[in-house]
């Protein structure tokens, strides 16, 4: 029997502490939407999630962890995604981890975007040969919310054309 999808599936990739977990945050708790968390001291270890309406339709988000000892959950959390979100700490610059999740992205047809975050604290433009310059990059400040609306208006937008 083949399964009815039900929903929009958004995954938030990106390096440890880059800014995941503050990020579904703020798309969530701004309408009030609960969030499972599992996660020890602060370091998620599985995963982030919520879901929520928007424009009528549901999108599940998940957030998945950064530190490269849990790469099989980003790969699990990764599959049947419609869109997603790379949130690279600005302050650090594109990491190996990065790399690797931007070199799959870039692979595939999965529309994404990237959220070039921390700009409270390093301000400016991402530079990386690994940015494919077709994908949108928004500055961000996951910790105040700014661009991070924007943000995904800008992948919604991708991911109906
Ligand atoms: N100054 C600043 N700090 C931020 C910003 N976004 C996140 N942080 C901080 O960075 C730290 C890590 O943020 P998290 O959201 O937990 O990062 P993460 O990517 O989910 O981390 P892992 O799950 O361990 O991969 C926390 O102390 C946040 O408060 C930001 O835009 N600016």
């Amino acid at each position: 029997m083949v399964q009815k999808k039900k929903g929009t599936k958004i995954v938030i990739l990106g390096s440890a502490d880059s800014g995941k977990t503050t990020t579904i945050e703020n798309l969530l708790n701004r309408k009030k939407e609960k969030i499972t968390k599992i996660e020890c001291k602060g370091t998620t270890v599985a995963l982030d999630y919520g879901n929520t309406i928007i424009n009528g339709q549901r999108f599940h988000i998940f957030a998945t962890p950064g530190q490269e000892r849990f790469q099989f959950m980003r790969e699990i959390l990764s599959n049947g995604l419609d869109g997603a979100i790379v949130v690279i700490d600005n302050s650090e610059g594109v990491t190996n981890t990065d790399i690797k999740i931007l070199e799959n992205l870039n692979s595939s047809n999965v529309p994404y975007v990237i959220f070039s975050n921390k700009q409270d604290i390093s301000p400016g433009k991402i530079e990386s040969t690994h940015i494919n310059p077709d994908i949108p990059v928004i500055p961000t400040t996951a910790t105040t919310g700014e661009g991070i609306q924007e943000g995904l208006n800008i992948l919604l937008d991708l991911m109906e054309n």
